[in-house]
């Protein structure tokens, strides 16, 4: 495991509110029991239950929702959340959420997003980047003297989902939202949610829209069976894709074909039981194939995982060693959606100095 955990790791599939940690979801919740405002009998089990079901998941999410409802505990969160990816050495992380709107607290989709932005200028404990062209890249390689303890630093990219409950017209002013705010580091769109509701050709336009203004597109796909969707959306050509889980047959020569990048979220499948065991899990014929894939958390806190440990399960489940693992790591770097001067510093430096790089040593 400490090779899985020391090695510089990209996470580019995280959802803010599945990844908080359990104690803050705890305490969010006794907070709100002491409130009146929910029945601890009513939401226990769905807490607890260790697997649950796509829909299962869903309804634990409405529950976070209810926990996460203020500007306050969003900006906690999103600090919380960097943090962690900090501390197990992500060096490039792409966090995604649905800006979410409010009226009871005066929360607008934008006014999420700028709580959002508070949580990582708020951090203090790592350095944090998330203003697109803004750093010198000289400056990460000035030898700053090596005295004290090391410094982590960790890129940061947003990506805004859109949740398949949403309207049409919902979704275009989340697009338009990540325009505004590309400035601060918002790159794309994803279009999440749950896979059994709704129609994804809702969101067409809005997709279109955001391909159009050049922000990337990532799409859910293929995490309940639904061959015309997947179709369509393999159609779409996104610039990535999540899950995969359903495709069939034609599908997957379509997918190897485009060489659409795959964002592996294995225990979030297994867990989910959208695949039925490892051994099954179409990363290994992918992997054999040589496709474009990254390892991704998708929900560490309602998960129980990290990405050291989507690492280690990789490992131990497909027989890989170090060097592939290194590979499969330094390989995600190229299915970012960062901008060109970041993903050119990430290209040249030596993968396995790539860690020493981003990290100062502070005075
Ligand atoms: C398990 N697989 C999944 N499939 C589809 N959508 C998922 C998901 N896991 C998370 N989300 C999406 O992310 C939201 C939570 O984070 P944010 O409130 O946006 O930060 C969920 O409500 C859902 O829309
Ligand atoms: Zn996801």
């Amino acid at each position: 495991m400490e090779w899985c955990l020391s090695m510089p790791k990209v996470e580019l599939h995280a959802h803010l509110n599945g990844s908080i940690r359990d104690s803050t979801l705890l305490e969010l919740t006794e907070g709100l029991v002491g409130k009146g405002v929910i029945d601890i009998s009513e939401v226990e089990h769905i807490i607890k239950k260790y697997n649950r079901s796509v829909a299962e998941v869903f309804k634990l999410f409405d529950l976070i929702h209810i926990l996460t409802t203020d500007h306050e505990t969003v900006t906690r969160i999103t600090r919380e959340v960097i943090e962690d990816f900090a501390s197990e050495n992500v060096v490039y992380l792409e966090l995604r959420t649905t800006p979410k709107r409010n009226d009871s607290v005066g929360m607008s989709k934008r006014s999420y997003v700028e709580a959002v932005l508070k949580g990582l200028r708020s951090i203090t404990s790592v350095d944090v980047d998330f203003i697109p062209h803004c750093e010198d890249s000289k400056s990460l390689f000035s030898s700053v003297p090596a005295i004290g303890h090391v410094r982590k630093r960790i890129y940061v990219r947003l990506l805004l989902s859109i949740d398949r409950r949403e309207t049409a017209e919902a979704a275009m002013e989340t697009v338009k939202l990540a325009l505004e705010m590309r400035p601060f580091g918002v790159v794309g769109i994803d279009l999440s949610g749950n896979p059994s509701i709704g129609d994804w050709a809702t969101y067409l336009p809005a997709l279109k829209f955001a391909r159009e203004q050049r922000l990337y597109v990532t799409l859910h796909c293929g995490e309940v069976p639904n061959s015309v969707e997947i179709k369509n959306m393999l159609d779409f050509r996104p610039q990535r894709i999540g899950h995969a889980c359903h495709l069939e047959d034609e599908h997957w020569r379509q997918l190897k074909s485009s060489k659409i990048p795959v964002e592996i979220c294995l225990t979030s499948n297994i867990r989910t039981l959208t695949i039925r065991s490892i051994e099954v899990h179409h990363f290994g014929d992918l992997y054999k194939a040589k496709h474009p894939l990254v390892l991704c958390t998708d929900d560490s806190g309602v998960f129980s995982t990290s990405l050291t440990e989507e690492y280690k399960f990789a490992a131990d489940s497909f027989g890989l060693g170090r060097r592939e693992m290194f590979e499969l790591s330094r390989n995600a770097i190229e299915y970012t959606f960062a901008d060109s001067k970041l993903a050119i510093l990430f290209r040249s430096v030596p993968y396995p100095r790539l860690k020493s790089v981003v990290e100062k040593k502070k005075e």
